[in-house]
């Protein structure tokens, strides 16, 4: 059975080849298969999908060419003519001075002719009544909304409660039970007479018709879940210059005039002009299937919505939302492919087509059986040749039990008996801060068998405060305020504004006033911890140090570990200012500044002294960043920032306290099993101090540095890589690197974090991709499988915890089905064989069958996780899943016969709604009238009569 599992019915986690998703598909087959559109309701239907992957190929190559090729540009997918545009009344009456379809066109045409005639994007911004430092006023959003639409795409209407039934109705056995039900009514009328003729039909169709809304009230209720979840996961926030300041908005609330601030890993949300900004790098692959990112500028300030940017950051004035931009039609074009199955789901639907065949064998036995047996009584008695009502009456019930056997038998409520516990996991998982986007994800966090982690923000607050610094060759910490009165005195002016000038000018950070006129500052933690510092210190100087202006930007990006600006001095000249990863600036630095505020020459001597006190503040667990300067005389325009030839002014130690709580999810990783892994692109005493403190690295653990890791042999990385507790100073590369090979070479179960552009590869390597909430880019988030919401470690374990709690409810659930299954089918088979008699009718077996597909699924599937579980080692990749403990527990089962027992502990625990306490009641009493009185034995009732007892309402 294993075997057969593992030959048809085993499909990876992530990224499954659709020979593996047609595979199974084709090895459940349909004899087995009740009710294929509830089945396969949350599978992919594989050819939709072709086709839709075809249509938006077709779409986006229309896109591509009008984009790139010249001549087409002017014939684009709107028609070759010029159109005439013309403005409503209700347009002028609100102030505006554009048609929208004219505004949306410019963008997604690419029409510089049209953007020049309307006086360029500063035209625009007039005739859309914004400006580009205040932004839109928020008392006329709904006039804009009306005018210039939302920016939300068409989506399908979703089903209604009805149309579950009319799926629940499809079921081919309810459907043959219908029909005998109606027979029997007809027969029995005819020969019992009216009303006792038509009880047993009558109980039937009610019987199936409870059936049939059950089920129904189940599937709708988590289609709803489901869709919250979806709208969760498309719920963007995006920052946004509105009433002059800034704000965070969803995307679903952006209008046509907004200004919105991009900056790298967003995913842009409209289509826009750009209007001011720094090498700004976009990817418009998934969009038009262009691999090359485009530089956009003044001169080419055409943003369209889904295209990411890749580097640089800018403002935009949006131009149009929702359906009138090129991604809105083609977002809308995309049919619910559906989610991806999820490897527990197809292996039970394994196990349901195998327990299936073997009901389809006893139901016909019985139906063998009964109907022999039938005829020799009959041609014993009244002989073969002569023929009642009552008769036909009995074969329809004969049959109606027969066909009620395969309704019970095949466990069509096991593989949907998955996504319940999945749909429920995911939204335990939603209030407490984690958002799943791809079922698998969820199921696969249970058998992780190593964390990656970041540091910055996910182990520790990344609340950050500059605690140390060092300038003019002494080192001081930055307590309080007498602390700065030193500082003051301590150092030359010429050096204070060189300082106060590189803080200011080099930062991301920005101030910004709320709509209490409080001031808040904005940006990267790091960037808002030194722009911070620089504030409390500006008390001592004046705002003079501030009058030169940006003439370049090199925004910060992890891989180059550092963010260059070039300003223009006022008394002429320029100037680079470089801040970043401590050692890197360092070793760009051939001078220093001394305590006169003179620039000295860096000699061996200094630069230890220098590498010294980096190494002191990075053992107390302090993150380092150097700022450095260098004149130049002139430059150019399109040359990067120079390697070398700068003058270090100042090393900060920025704290960033470990999270509350990290140290025992630490220790709770390791109870479990799971190996914790911290991969950041900080300082390796930073992190190695950190990483002590929450007990990841340990006495025989490895820390290693990227570059170091990097250039290992293959060889060297087997004996390596199991050791590895910390890796620092590391690229994104070399996180994708590790998690290649941990998988790779030594099967493990990975999940990674991360939150840079950068980290995609490694989360889409991954086999759980978690990316940050908070500090994550949205291309982080979009390549992962799950956001962590609050940026958490704790959170991570939970997920791990919901990840085991599905796999050990979906087994309980398996072996509760099994139980009641078999034992259903023996039963019925040999007293068949013996008293030529089923002793559950069609209806007891519609109760039983109820209770097991969907409200036993509710109450097993649905059992919150314990710390039991989080106490034995993750069941590893490829691990059966009937595993031996449970076969052997199944037999015990069996030949105890413990399965009503088991049933109705099991019901018991589902009973919520008082509709379920009605019918769970009834139920029982029907189940316990037929099954055990007149099967089991006096032990077993009084077992079960403990059981209903002993279990708390
Ligand atoms: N805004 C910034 N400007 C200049 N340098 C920075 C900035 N932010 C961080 N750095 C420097 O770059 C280094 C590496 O940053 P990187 O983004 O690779 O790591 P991280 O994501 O912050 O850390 P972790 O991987 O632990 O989350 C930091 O240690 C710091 O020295
Ligand atoms: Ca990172």
């Amino acid at each position: 059975m294993e075997q057969y599992l593992l030959d048809n019915f085993d499909l990876p986690a992530k990224n499954p080849s659709e020979e593996a998703q047609r595979r199974w598909r084709s090895a459940v087959g349909s004899l087995v298969v009740k009710n294929r559109r509830r089945r396969f309701r949350h599978v992919p239907d594989l050819d939709q999908r072709h086709q839709d992957h075809a249509k938006r190929r077709s779409v986006q190559e229309k896109i591509r060419v009008a984009l790139y090729v010249q001549q087409a540009a002017i014939t684009f997918i709107g028609g070759a003519k010029k159109n005439e545009y013309q403005l409503t009344d209700y347009i002028i009456k609100a102030g505006f001075s554009i048609n929208p379809e004219e505004l949306a066109s410019i963008t997604s045409k690419h029409d510089l002719k049209a953007l020049k005639m309307h006086g360029g994007v500063d035209g625009i911004s007039k005739k859309v009544r914004t400006t580009f430092d205040r932004g839109v006023c928020a008392t006329d959003l709904d006039t804009r909304q009306s005018i210039y639409g939302v920016n939300r795409y068409a989506e399908k209407p979703s089903r209604s409660f009805w149309m579950f039934v009319w799926d629940a109705l499809q079921d081919t056995t309810l459907i043959i039970l219908m029909v005998c039900a109606l027979l029997s009514v007809v027969v029995g009328l005819a020969s019992e007479g009216w009303p006792k003729g038509m009880y047993d039909g009558l109980g039937i169709i009610l019987s199936i018709l409870l059936v049939v809304m059950v089920t129904a009230a189940s599937d709708y209720k988590q289609s709803l879940q489901f869709k919250e979840l979806d709208n969760e996961k498309k719920n963007i926030f995006i920052h946004v210059t509105r009433d002059g300041g800034r704000q965070k908005i969803s995307i679903f609330d952006l209008v046509v005039g907004d200004i919105v601030h991009l900056s790298i890993g967003d995913q842009v949300p409209a289509d826009g002009l750009f209007i001011h900004g720094y090498s700004l790098l976009i990817d418009e692959s998934s969009l038009s299937g262009e691999s090359e990112p485009v530089y956009t500028s003044q001169d080419k300030p055409f943003i369209l919505a889904g295209t990411k940017v890749q580097d640089g950051s800018a403002k935009m004035i949006v131009t149009a939302v929702g359906m009138r931009t090129e991604w809105g039609r083609l977002m809308s074009t995309l049919s619910e492919g559906g989610e991806d199955e999820t490897p527990l789901q197809v292996k039970l639907n394994g196990v349901a087509t195998i327990i299936g065949k073997i009901g389809l064998v006893f139901a016909t036995l019985t139906f063998v059986v009964l109907m022999t047996r039938f005829l020799i009584d009959k041609g014993l008695t009244v002989g073969l040749s002569n023929w009642y009502s009552t008769d036909a009456l009995t074969i329809v019930n004969y049959f109606a039990t027969a066909v009620t056997i395969i309704v019970v038998a095949v466990p069509e409520g096991l593989p949907l008996a998955v996504t319940l516990s999945l749909a429920f996991a995911m939204k335990k998982l939603m209030n407490d801060k984690a958002l799943v986007r791809h079922l698998a994800a969820c199921e696969t966090m249970g058998s992780a068998g190593t964390i990656c982690t970041d540091k910055t923000g996910t182990l520790t607050t990344n609340h950050m405060v500059v605690d140390k610094i060092w300038i003019a060759e002494v080192s001081k910490s930055v307590t309080s305020n007498s602390s700065l009165e030193e500082l003051n005195s301590a150092i030359s002016s010429s050096a204070w504004s060189l300082l106060l000038q590189g803080i200011f000018e080099n930062t991301s950070a920005e101030v910004v006033k709320g709509n209490d006129d409080k001031q808040t500052v904005l940006g990267t933690p790091t960037e808002i911890a030194i722009f911070e510092y620089g504030l409390s210190l500006q008390g001592y100087r004046d705002a003079e140090d501030r009058s030169c202006t940006k003439v370049k930007v090199e925004p910060f990006n992890s891989v180059k570990k550092k963010m260059a600006v070039l300003v223009s001095l006022p008394g002429g000249g320029h100037r680079w200012f470089c801040k970043g990863a401590s050692e890197i600036i360092v070793e760009m630095c051939d001078k220093v500044i001394d305590q006169d505020g003179d620039v000295i020459p860096l000699s061996d001597d200094r630069r230890k002294n220098i590498t010294d006190t980096i190494n002191s503040f990075a053992s107390d667990a302090l993150r380092t960043l150097c700022l450095a300067f260098k004149d130049v005389d002139e430059f150019d325009e399109n040359a990067d920032s120079p390697p070398n030839g700068f003058t270090l002014i100042i090393i900060f130690g920025i704290k960033d306290p470990v999270r509350p709580g990290v140290k025992e999810a630490v220790q709770s990783c390791i109870t479990a099993g799971i190996i914790v892994r911290m991969v950041t692109g900080d300082n390796i005493n930073t992190a190695k101090a950190i990483a002590k403190e929450c007990g990841i690295l340990t006495d025989d653990g490895i820390a290693i540095e990227g570059p170091d890791f990097r250039n290992k042999s293959p060889e060297e990385m087997r004996d390596l890589i199991p050791k590895i507790q910390v890796m620092a100073r590391s690229l994104p590369l070399d996180k994708h690197l590790l998690v290649t090979n941990l998988r790779g070479m030594f099967q493990e179960v990975v999940a990674v974090t991360g939150d840079g552009t950068n980290d995609a590869p490694a989360l889409h390597e991954a086999d759980i991709g978690l990316a940050m909430g908070i500090a994550g880019t949205e291309v982080a988030k979009e390549s992962a499988d799950v956001i962590v919401l609050d940026d958490n470690f704790t959170t991570i374990i939970n997920v791990a915890r919901w990840g085991r709690a599905v796999y050990i409810n979906i087994q309980k659930f398996v072996q509760f089905q099994l139980t009641v299954n078999i034992v259903a089918l023996v039963i019925n088979f040999v007293s068949a064989c013996i008293t030529g008699s089923a002793p559950l009718t069609a209806v007891q077996l519609l109760w039983v069958n109820m209770i097991m597909d969907t409200l036993g699924a509710l109450a097993l599937a649905t059992e919150p996780p314990n710390d039991e579980m989080m106490k034995r080692p993750p069941t590893g990749r490829g691990e059966s899943f009937i595993t031996k403990v449970m076969l052997r527990s199944l037999e015990v089962r069996m030949v105890t016969s413990r399965s009503p027992t088991a049933l109705m502990t099991y019901s018991w625990r589902v009973i919520s709604g008082w509709i379920q306490v009605a019918f769970a009641i009834l139920a029982l009493l029907i189940f316990l009238n037929s099954f055990v009185v007149q099967v089991c034995p006096a032990r077993l009732l009084f077992g079960a009569a403990f059981v209903w007892k002993s279990t708390p309402a």
